[in-house]
């Protein structure tokens, strides 16, 4: 038999994804500042074609990202093309409340699997709107430390929901030996912690491509350098890089940072296996979920409805009760100070009417009694 079968399942998989004008979407997540933007305008630079029709930019504005930005472009690999969407988010880590600046985040995956999901449920099913996040990429400050608590809470959140592909920022702030280092720890984090993260699967038929998935699996996380600049090396190459006194961090060089590495797994090797596994893994995982809360067609339960949220609502309407009632009863205090410090006042002031009076009848006894002597001296 020919063309059927499990060995020639990418083959299939790649023909599904041509057929149906496949669209691939990536996500970039972390903390503010680590160069986010940079790297999708660094990823478009460097490969991604200009869009066509698409409504959105080539390259993107550099300001501080405040909220959840989609950024479209088509992508031309070989025969095939891929309507490529990079999800931008706000960086997180400069609000009191982290929590907050994070949990759109989640919703947003979380809403692209439930939008899925309900049309899929439509009668009319042939044109859907595809988001669902196929890779998402989380960048982990350069500070060679380990992970912070705040990482370690998004990453778990990340990594049951999408292929979570956890990133050095700025790898030309750091030497070889400290990247390596830092890859070490934040692997024996991720292991300890136990934040599923995507691993490029290892192919038991093709020792090439086997091969190929253990030279990445060895170098995850990848350290990136993000730049759109053109600069000419020591040695007269114009690249995209960073330039220092030193020298230039290239973009594209391995032995600089392992953006190529990469490029590579999101839009060549494994964007397919990217594609499936969130297809099969994490849409799967999110509708079982739903389906055993909720009955078909039924919508999702709103926040407010979430018995979580009603319990947090509880509480805070306590919380507030309970803090009106402390103000009230110290009000009611206050109160009673102000009326006993009046009474007190006011028989002082009685006490002092009193003598005036005294002093006044004391006066007018004095004078009249002045006026008596005059008269009968008078006389
Ligand atoms: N040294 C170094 N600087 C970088 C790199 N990538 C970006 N930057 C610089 O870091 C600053 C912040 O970059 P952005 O791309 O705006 O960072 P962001 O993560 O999108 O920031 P938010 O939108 O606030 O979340 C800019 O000045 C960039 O030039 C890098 O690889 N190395």
């Amino acid at each position: 038999m020919s063309g059927i079968g499990i060995a020639n399942l990418p083959n299939q998989r790649h023909k599904i994804v041509n057929q149906n004008g496949a669209h691939f979407t990536v996500m970039v997540v972390g903390e503010s500042g680590l160069g986010k933007t940079t790297l999708i305008n660094t990823l478009f630079a460097t490969e991604i074609c200009a869009p066509r029709n698409y409504l959105n930019r080539h390259a993107k504005q550099m300001d501080k990202t405040t909220e959840i930005e989609i950024i479209k472009a088509f992508l031309e690999e070989r025969d095939f093309t891929i309507k490529l969407t990079v999800i931008d988010t706000p960086g997180f880590g400069d609000y009191v409340n982290n929590k907050d600046s994070w949990s759109p985040i989640i919703d947003f995956i979380d809403d692209q699997h439930e939008s899925y999901m309900r049309q899929e449920q439509q009668p009319h099913r042939r044109e859907k709107q595809d988001l669902r996040v196929h890779a998402c990429i989380y960048f982990v400050r350069p500070t060679g430390h380990t992970l912070k608590p705040l990482d370690v809470e998004i990453m778990k959140q990340l990594g049951t929901r999408v292929n979570l592909i956890p990133v050095i920022a700025k790898a030309d702030t750091m030497t070889p030996d400290e990247i390596h280092n830092c890859k070490m720890i934040i692997r024996e984090v991720i292991a300890a912690q136990g934040i599923r993260v995507y691993t490029p699967p290892i192919d038991s038929e093709d020792e090439t491509a086997a091969e190929h998935a253990r030279a990445m699996q060895s170098v995850m996380p990848f350290s990136i350098i993000g730049s759109v600049d053109d600069v000419t090396t020591p040695d007269g190459r114009v690249v995209k890089g960073r330039e220092y006194l030193w020298g230039v961090a290239e973009v594209e060089n391995d032995e600089h940072c392992d953006f190529k590495k990469l490029r590579s797994l999101l839009i060549r090797t494994y964007m397919l296996d990217l594609i499936s596994t969130t297809e099969e893994q994490h849409y799967e995982a999110y509708r079982l979920a739903q389906m055993e809360t909720r009955k078909f067609g039924e919508p999702k339960v709103r926040k407010l409805d979430n018995p979580k949220f009603k319990e947090e609502e509880e509480q805070l309407r306590r919380r507030f009760t309970d803090q009106v009632k402390v103000e009230e009863a110290r009000f009611r205090q206050w109160e009673q100070h102000l009326i006993a410090e009046r009474d007190r006042l006011n028989k002082d002031l009685e006490h002092a009417h009193t003598t005036i009076k005294s002093l006044e009848t004391e006066l007018e006894q004095i004078a009249a009694y002045h006026r008596q002597g005059a008269s009968i001296n008078r006389r």
